[in-house]
Parts: structure tokens; sequence; C-alpha cells
């Protein structure tokens, strides 16, 4: 690997008589890591694993997993390991068993949002925003397969947050950076590094806390991450937006096996993770808190006008036994579709809605079809699925393959209703019968483009 002159030495300055050992482990494959989840799987693998993040798993290598059906249905991510330090600032800085309003910013592909989700209470509302909106719909993919029903994704520019002020009560943003930690994993990446880029993305990020400082409540607390090393990007930003801002950097417990890096800078307490000390990428963490005290929302007594429009009673009848606990939701309905928010979000919800551009929320149950309803992938994947109300059929490995291609398959049943597959009990997704014919209902943007190998064996990640 060859490095730009700017690059080596500031690396060598960051990390003194430890640059070689560095180098070195640049040099070895990056070990390859997932998070379970725990709300579709009990399983505890006998795997090593990640120190800082309770249901993260290291594996001896890096399996084919688009072949592994379970990866489809949500029953765990696959994400490099540093990056679920996330999981530490939350538990450290935030009482995670009160309802909180939760914003990860920069959210696409989905790590941390899948991660978010699974760390904050039931009772609680999560943003989850990609500003691209192609990335956005993978997001929004990513978020219904893990199945939590308290998450909202939204499309915007980091600058329309302005008009939720002092919404949120976390923050994570977890910004588009030079990418320096990557370079071991993306060999592309060293081409396109440059110092103007690292200027750039610096200016970019500065652009984007100011942008979305404001829907911080006082008091609340921000998660800035990057995967990239210089201090421009990391520290010196995090410092310049205390300055500008009033926000005191807060202090993380690390454990020494860990390997994770505190750094000081400008008063900023800073977190780096090196190849050669943590198991995984390069990445960068530090958490403000910003100053004040939150102050109880007052309620002026107006009657309010709601953007969020209900689902017909009629509508409701049909659907509410599609989930477990259906009085703990609001149907709500946008255009053909029917979706269950938690009832004690709808206020919060709503008023996202009317500040920002919503692609995806809550719980997609169903798509109204002249009288009838049709089951939507949201709800086969849900954690909150009320799985007798529907007829199931389990698939083999090559059955759940086929139809996570929508290929047709035929399971040798008859009937005339929704049938929910399963794979290892967890469900995949719909399938709708007529007479002996099934119908393939999974998201043709979702399935699985690459060709079955002629010889399928299974995945035993959730059993080690
Ligand atoms: C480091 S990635 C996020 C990874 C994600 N948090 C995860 O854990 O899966 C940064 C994201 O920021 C988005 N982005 C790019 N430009 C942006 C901008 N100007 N404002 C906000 N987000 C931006 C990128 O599209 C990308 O999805």
């Amino acid at each position: 690997m060859q490095f730009p002159t700017s690059f080596t030495e500031r690396m060598q300055r960051l990390l003194g008589s430890d640059y070689d050992q560095f180098v070195a482990a640049l040099q070895q494959a990056p070990p390859t890591s997932v998070r379970l989840n725990p709300a579709k799987t009990s399983a505890r693998p006998a795997l090593p694993q990640v120190p800082w993040a309770k249901h993260g798993y290291y594996l001896s290598e890096r399996p084919s997993f688009t072949l592994d059906p379970l990866l489809h249905a949500g029953t765990y991510y696959v994400q490099e390991a540093s990056s679920m330090f996330l999981e530490q600032a939350l538990k450290q800085v935030v009482n995670l068993e009160q309802p909180l309003h939760v914003l990860d910013l920069c959210g696409a592909p989905g790590g941390k949002s899948t991660h978010l989700a699974s760390l904050i209470s039931p009772d609680s509302l999560q943003v989850s925003n990609e500003v691209i909106r192609s990335r956005a719909s993978i997001l929004a993919e990513n978020v219904a397969k893990w199945g939590s029903g308290n998450v909202l994704v939204t499309s915007n520019d980091p600058r329309d947050f302005g008009r939720l002020q002092d919404f949120f009560d976390v923050m994570v943003v977890d910004a588009p950076c030079s990418g320096e930690g990557m370079f071991r994993k993306d060999p592309q990446a060293i081409n396109e590094w440059s110092e103007d880029n690292v200027n750039l993305c610096a200016q970019r990020q500065q652009r984007i806390l100011m942008d979305v400082w404001g829907a911080l409540k006082p008091g609340g607390i921000l998660i800035y991450s990057t995967c990239t090393w210089n201090e421009q990007e990391n520290e010196e930003n995090i410092a310049w937006l205390a300055e500008q801002e009033q926000a005191e950097s807060l202090k993380l417990t690390l454990q020494p096996e860990w390997g994770v890096v505190p750094t000081q800078l400008k008063g900023i307490e800073g977190y780096r993770f090196y190849p050669h000390r943590a198991q995984g990428e390069g990445f960068f963490m530090a958490v403000v808190r910003k100053a004040g005290e939150a102050e109880e929302a007052v309620s002026h007594g107006k009657k309010k006008k709601y953007k969020l429009t209900l689902a017909g009673k009629k509508e409701q009848t049909l659907v509410q036994d599609w989930l477990i606990n259906p009085d703990e939701f609001t149907w709500i309905q946008h255009g053909d579709i029917i979706s269950a928010i938690p009832a004690n979000l709808f206020e919060a919800a709503d008023r996202v809605f009317q500040s920002l551009y919503v692609i995806y929320a809550g719980t997609e149950i169903a798509e109204v079809k002249g009288k009838k309803l049709k089951p939507l992938q949201g709800l086969a994947l849900s954690q909150h699925l009320n799985k007798g109300a529907f007829e199931t059929a389990e698939l083999d490995l090559e059955q759940a393959l086929r139809y996570l291609r929508k290929e047709d398959i035929s399971l040798g049943t008859s009937g005339n209703d929704w049938l929910l597959l399963q794979y290892k009990n967890i469900p995949l997704g719909w399938a709708k019968q007529v007479g002996n014919r099934m119908n393939n209902y999974f998201p043709k943007e979702w399935r699985i483009r690459m060709e079955l190998p002629q010889e399928l064996s299974s995945f035993e990640i959730l059993n080690g």
C-alpha cells in the first residue's frame, strides 16, 4: 500500500513509534463482524465478542452473507466493529430507560440506525435520515428489516432540521468524511484522498453540525463520528463547535484491553480506533452535551391540526389483529398504505411529518386494494407481528433463497390465502396461494440478484 506523503507524515506524528505497527496492520485482512438483533434472536453464538457491544461478534472469515436468509430477515446486521462503539457513548451518557427523541442524521445504509433502535426504549422515537434519496431507500429497507416499529425514515438535507427546534434528546452525526480509516477495506479510498478533500470534508462537517445543532434540546447529547484520523475532521471540528455554541465535551470510560486510544485536543475528549490497537477499522468518536436544561414542552390548549390521517375504522378492524398488543398502536393511512406507529409517539411523529420528508414510518402494515388488504413486507419483518393471525410455512435453505430471488416456488400446498414464509422459524415475507400455485410477494427491489451456487450450505452464524 502506497500512501500520499502528507498522510504518512501526519500518521507518523500522531502515532510516533507505533507507526510501523500501524502500517503492518493495514496489510492484514480487516476483521468481519456482525451485530445480532436481540428482538429476533436470543442466540449467544460461541464466537469472540466485540468487547464494547453486547450483541457484536467477530467471524473468523467473511462468508457470502447474501446467501443467508437470516440476514434478509433482519436477524443480524453486518457491521464493522469499531462503529459499534456507539453503544458505549449511549450507555454511558444517556438514560436509555426514558422516552427519548433520537436522530441519526447521516443514516444510510443503516448500521448505526439499527444499533440505536436496539438500544433505545420502545416508547422512544427515532428519526433515521439520509439526504441522498437512493441511499435513503436502502436505509428504509434495513430499518424495516430490523422491525422495531418506532423509527421514521426521512430523506432531508441537514438544514431542514432547523424546522424541529429543540426536538431531539440525542443526535448521532456519523459524518461523510475523507475515509482514511477505510484504506484497508477499500484501497480505492487511497486514490481519492487528498489534503484538499480533507479540508472540503471538514468544512462540510462544520456546516452539517451547525445546520442540525438547533434541533438538539438544551442539555441534549451529540455523538459525532467519522471513519478518518486527521484532526481537522475530528477533534478540531468539535472544538470549533464547542467554541461557536456552548457545548461540553464528555469523557467515556474505556477498558484498556479494548485498545481504544483516548485523545485530548483543545479541550475535546476523542476516541480513536487504530487497526494495530483495536480489532476494527479506523474510527473516531466524540460526545458533547449542549449547555442548558431541557424545558417541558408547554401545550397552549389550541386544537391541533394534524398532518397524519388515521386509518378508517373498517380497515383498522381488519388489520389490528395482525400486531401483538394492537392497542399500543395508532393506525395511520397515507395514500393506500396503512402503517402502525406506537400510540404514545403520535404527536411527536406528526411533528416530524409536518417538518420533514418521511419515506418510511413505524411498521408498514397493509396496502388497501379496493375492498381487500394486502399485507406488507414491513409487517412480515416486524418485531410486533402476530404470527398467530396468519398461516405460516417453513422453507428449507434452497426454497428460502429462491423465494428471496423472487422466483416462483412450490411447496406442494394449496389454498387461497396469504402465507407467511419462514426460515428457521423467522419470517421472511409473504406469498399468496391461488389454488395450488403460489405468488411470490417479496419486494422486487430487495431481491437477491446473485445466481445461487450449485452447492448450498447452511450458515451457522447464530450457532457459532
Ligand atoms: C459514514 S456514512 C453513514 C454510515 C451510517 N451512519 C451507518 O452506520 O450505516 C455518511 C452518510 O452521510 C451522507 N451524506 C453525504 N453528504 C451529506 C451531507 N451533506 N449531509 C448529510 N449527510 C450526507 C452519505 O450519503 C452517507 O450515507
